[in-house]
């Protein structure tokens, strides 16, 4: 027998426990601007998607494109800067944001979903009022705040049998206002409002590092606020980890930080005895939401 074909479904075998514990489950999938890659990365990243809704898993992708806003302002002429890992967004800017967001990245997702054999539908938060925001900070301009999430239209097309594909833009509380959102600040408002079971947040770095570069596995919520307070995560690594804090905060069962750019990283997230990146987790018993079984150990 050849050996390839036994290690292959030796693989399937182990998965059984994990199939088990997450069917069901809903899953948000962060996919960060610097994760994307290439054709061949982004179709690997469809087939993964598409592959956990096939095995009765929920998963609803949140992404970003910050790089690609960056290149198409830079054609246009228009400067990009950032305050605190958030893009100072302007009117001009924020109607190249959309047009980024919510038309090139975004159809490109779906496309690949679609192409892998998945039923993608691509939304922003503006779609039945989905992501309702107020301005964050006077100094970013039309950078929003999620205040209020009308989630149903999510759970419509998750049941529906449908791959929710959703662009961090909103609308605003006045009228024909839009702002631009954070993408991790975005996943982690969808998955609070959907008590999700996992929040994947896919970044370019291995996960959450200490100072020696090692990733730490697994954490709790008050070692992320030591980590943060003593200066050991920084930069982008902050809006993500604050992101984290806050959707555990609203009911999410776990928050994983994992670097995107590995082959099939979501599968060896969910799939496998050791997970990858730094699972953020809480320690209150209270916080039990909807989905998987009380008794089943995270990793
Ligand atoms: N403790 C830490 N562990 C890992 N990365 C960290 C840490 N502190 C700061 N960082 C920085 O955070 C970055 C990830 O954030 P960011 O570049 O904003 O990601 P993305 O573009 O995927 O949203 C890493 O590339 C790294 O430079
Ligand atoms: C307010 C703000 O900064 N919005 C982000 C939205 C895109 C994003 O978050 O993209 P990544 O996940 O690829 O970084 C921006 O304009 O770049």
């Amino acid at each position: 027998m050849n050996r390839d074909w036994i290690a292959t479904a030796r693989t399937l075998s182990e998965a059984l426990p994990y199939l088990q514990r997450y069917s069901g489950a809903v899953v948000v999938v962060k996919f960060g601007g610097n994760a994307m890659g290439d054709e061949a990365a982004m179709a690997e990243f469809a087939r993964d998607i598409v592959l956990m809704k096939q095995v009765g898993m929920n998963p609803i992708v949140c992404h970003g494109g910050g790089p690609m806003i960056n290149d198409l302002l830079a054609r246009l002429g228009i400067e990009s800067r950032f305050v605190r890992g958030k893009r100072v967004t302007t009117k001009e800017t924020v109607e190249v944001v959309e047009m980024v967001l919510s038309g090139l990245v975004n159809k490109r997702i779906v496309q690949a979903i679609n192409d892998a054999g998945g039923r993608a539908v691509g939304i922003s938060g503006k779609d039945d009022d989905m992501m309702v925001c107020e301005a964050d900070d006077p100094e970013l301009g039309f950078v929003g705040r999620p205040v209020e999430m009308n989630i149903q239209i999510i759970r419509d097309l998750y049941t529906a049998g449908m791959i929710p594909v959703c662009a961090p833009v909103a609308t605003g509380m006045a009228d024909n206002e839009t702002f631009n959102v954070n993408g991790d600040t975005a996943a982690g408002a969808i998955a609070g409002a959907l008590r999700a079971d996992r929040l994947l947040l896919l970044t370019d770095v291995a996960g959450v590092k200490d100072p020696s570069g090692k990733v730490v596995t697994q954490m709790h919520p008050d070692q992320v606020r030591e980590m943060i307070a003593d200066g050991r995560i920084s930069g982008g690594m902050i809006p993500k980890t604050e992101t984290a804090l806050k959707a555990i905060e609203d009911g999410v069962r776990a928050v994983v930080i994992l670097d995107g750019r590995v082959p099939n990283a979501c599968l060896l997230e969910l799939f496998t005895e050791h997970g990858a990146g730094s699972l953020i987790r809480s320690t209150d018993p209270r916080v039990r939401p909807r989905g998987l079984p009380e008794d089943a150990a995270d990793r």
